[in-house]
C-alpha cells in the first residue's frame, strides 16, 4: 500500500508552496517515488515542481464524454492512452494533473475508467503528496482509503482557520485524516495567537507548526521559479522540513 499525504486549506493560504516544499523533503529523504497529484483545478502543482504539462484528467474525460474517440479505437485504449498523456514523468516524481472535476452526481462511463486507472497508478507508487481542494471532492471520490496523513494548511486569518476546522471535521466524517490531520500555520508574521489557539482548541485540530512569511518564497513565485529549487538554508523552508520531520516517520 502506498503512503499518502493529502494537503488541503482555503485558496491562496499557501498549501500548493508547502506541498512543493514536502515533495523537496521527500526526495532529500529518499522517499520516492512520488506520485504528485493535483486535484485542486486552482492549483499550479506543476509550477512549484518545474515541470510541464501536456494535459489533464479532466479533458480527456471531457473528449471521452463529448465522443471524440476515433473510429477503430475502443473507449478503454482511448481513455489509457490520453491518460497516460496526462502523467508527467521526471526521475523523482511524477505528476498527473484532475483539472476540472466533473460535476456532481455524474457517474459517467468515463468516470468509472478513470477509477481503475487512478486506483492501478496509484498502487506503483510508494508515496503519494495530493494537493487538494477545500472541498475535497477528488479525494471523497477517488483515494478515501489512502490517505494516511492530512496536512491542512491555513494563513492566520479567521476565515483561514474556519475553513481549515470545516476540512478537518469533513476528514473526519468521510473517515480520512481522522486522529491523522494536522494543521500547519503558513506565512505567520509571528508565533499562534490566543485567538488562534482557542479556534483550534474547540475543533481538537493539532497545530504540527508555523511556517514563517518569507520573501524569498514569494519571489520565486513571482518571477516563475520553482518552490522545490528554494535553498535548504531559508528560513521558511527550514520551518516546513522541521514539522515534516515531526509528522512523517
Ligand atoms: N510562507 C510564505 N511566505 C511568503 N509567501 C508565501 C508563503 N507561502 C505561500 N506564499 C505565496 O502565497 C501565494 C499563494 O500560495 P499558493 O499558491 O501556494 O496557495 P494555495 O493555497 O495553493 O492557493 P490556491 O488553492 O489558490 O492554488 C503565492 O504567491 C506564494 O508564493
Amino acid at each position: 500500500m502506498p503512503f499518502s499525504i493529502a494537503l488541503a486549506g482555503k485558496g491562496g493560504t499557501g498549501k500548493t508552496t508547502i506541498a512543493g516544499m514536502l515533495i523537496k523533503y521527500m526526495i532529500m529523504k529518499e522517499k520516492k517515488p512520488i506520485l504528485a497529484v493535483d486535484a485542486d483545478s486552482n492549483a499550479n502543482l506543476n509550477e512549484v515542481l518545474g515541470v510541464k504539462i501536456i494535459d489533464t484528467i479532466g479533458n480527456a474525460r471531457e473528449d471521452m464524454k463529448k465522443g471524440k474517440v476515433p473510429s477503430g479505437m475502443t473507449k478503454d485504449i482511448f481513455i489509457s492512452m490520453r491518460l497516460e498523456e496526462a502523467l508527467t514523468e521526471t526521475d523523482n516524481f511524477d505528476l498527473i494533473v484532475m483539472g476540472q472535476p466533473e460535476g456532481q452526481g455524474c457517474y459517467c462511463a468515463a468516470n468509472s475508467l478513470l477509477t481503475g486507472f487512478l486506483e492501478k497508478l496509484t498502487a506503483n507508487y510508494p508515496y503519494i503528496v495530493m494537493d487538494n481542494e477545500a472541498g475535497m471532492e477528488h479525494i471523497s471520490r477517488l483515494t478515501t482509503r489512502n490517505v494516511d496523513v492530512l496536512l491542512i494548511v491555513s494563513d492566520t486569518s479567521r476565515r483561514g482557520l474556519q475553513a481549515a476546522t470545516r476540512i478537518h471535521k469533513l476528514s473526519q466524517e468521510l473517515n480520512i485524516g481522522a486522529n491523522k490531520s494536522h494543521l500547519i500555520i503558513n506565512q505567520a508574521k509571528n508565533g499562534p495567537s490566543d485567538m488562534v489557539l482557542d479556534i483550534l482548541d474547540e475543533a481538537g485540530l493539532n497545530l504540527a507548526g508555523t511556517v514563517p512569511e518569507d520573501d524569498t518564497l514569494y519571489e520565486y513565485d513571482l518571477n516563475g521559479r520553482p518552490t522545490i529549487e528554494m535553498p535548504e538554508d531559508n528560513d521558511a523552508v527550514k520551518a516546513a522540513f522541521g514539522i515534516f520531520d515531526k509528522i512523517i516517520n
